[in-house]
């Protein structure tokens, strides 16, 4: 049961997040006009394990790799791209058009990743009505009517901690299948929806944790910990 809580489709949870890592290394390889990569060079790379980069393309990979020639890159990138549905763009909504979610807003590259933020909502009557980054910010009573039309599948939550549960029971209910959190709360959704949290705090306590690590033990001590 445990086990099922970290995979996501058939896949563990930390092989997904390596996965998108692999994507852009590829992409920068084949710009510089490299045509066929083995595991091994990039596990050195990306400093990984190279039997878990083995295990990781062998879930996304067609053609497995030739003996010494290794991948054909543009055929791995695409392999990748199709596993992650990257050409299925799915659409998004955003909740909260505050700092965060305005600089979301603003950002292009999502759509690299298969995501397009197609509309926000806020509840402050002075941002709705007004255009962020070429998106319309609408008002939070058209919310669930609005993503079931447009069949939006992801939910990107940039409110305060305390709305965001509310916002989340908005966004389940106006159908989305996957929600991206930005909020440093705990939601509580159905079985069947996805909940990406982006936890800030977690990353900046991890820094925090392995300086002090540094000051106590050195900093190679510190670093074989969290490798
Ligand atoms: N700003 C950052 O760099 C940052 C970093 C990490 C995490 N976060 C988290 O992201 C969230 C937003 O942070 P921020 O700095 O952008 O806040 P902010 O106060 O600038 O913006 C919040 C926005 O949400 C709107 N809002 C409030 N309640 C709402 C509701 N019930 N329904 C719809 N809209 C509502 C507000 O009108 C405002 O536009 C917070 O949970 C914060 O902890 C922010």
């Amino acid at each position: 049961m445990e086990e099922k809580k970290h995979m996501v489709g058939g896949i563990s949870r930390k092989s997904l997040e390596r996965l998108p890592v692999y994507h852009h290394y590829l992409e920068k390889k084949s710009s510089e006009g490299l045509e066929t990569i083995s595991a091994p060079v990039i596990a050195l790379d990306l400093q990984l394990n190279e039997v878990q980069v083995r295990k990781d393309l062998a879930l996304v990979a067609k053609t497995a790799g030739k003996p010494k020639m290794g991948y054909v890159i543009k055929e791995l990138i695409a392999d990748m791209e199709e596993f992650l549905g990257f050409h299925n763009t799915n659409q998004a909504a955003l909740v909260g058009v505050g700092y965060l979610g305005k600089a979301l807003l603003s950002y292009k590259g999502f759509e690299q990743y298969g995501v397009e933020i197609v509309m926000a909502f806020d509840a402050d009557g002075r941002k709705v009505n007004t255009r962020i980054g070429g998106k319309m910010v609408l008002s939070m009573d058209k919310l669930e009517n609005l993503c079931q039309r447009m069949s939006i599948h992801i939910g990107i939550i940039t409110v305060p901690a305390e709305y965001a549960q509310g916002v989340c029971d908005r966004l389940v209910a106006g159908g989305v299948k996957a929600i991206w959190n930005f909020a440093p709360v705990h939601l509580s959704v159905p079985s069947h929806i996805l909940v990406q949290n982006e936890n800030m705090a977690v990353s900046l306590a991890a820094l925090s944790k392995y300086l002090y690590e540094v000051e106590k033990n050195g900093w190679q001590d510190a670093k074989e910990e969290y490798d």
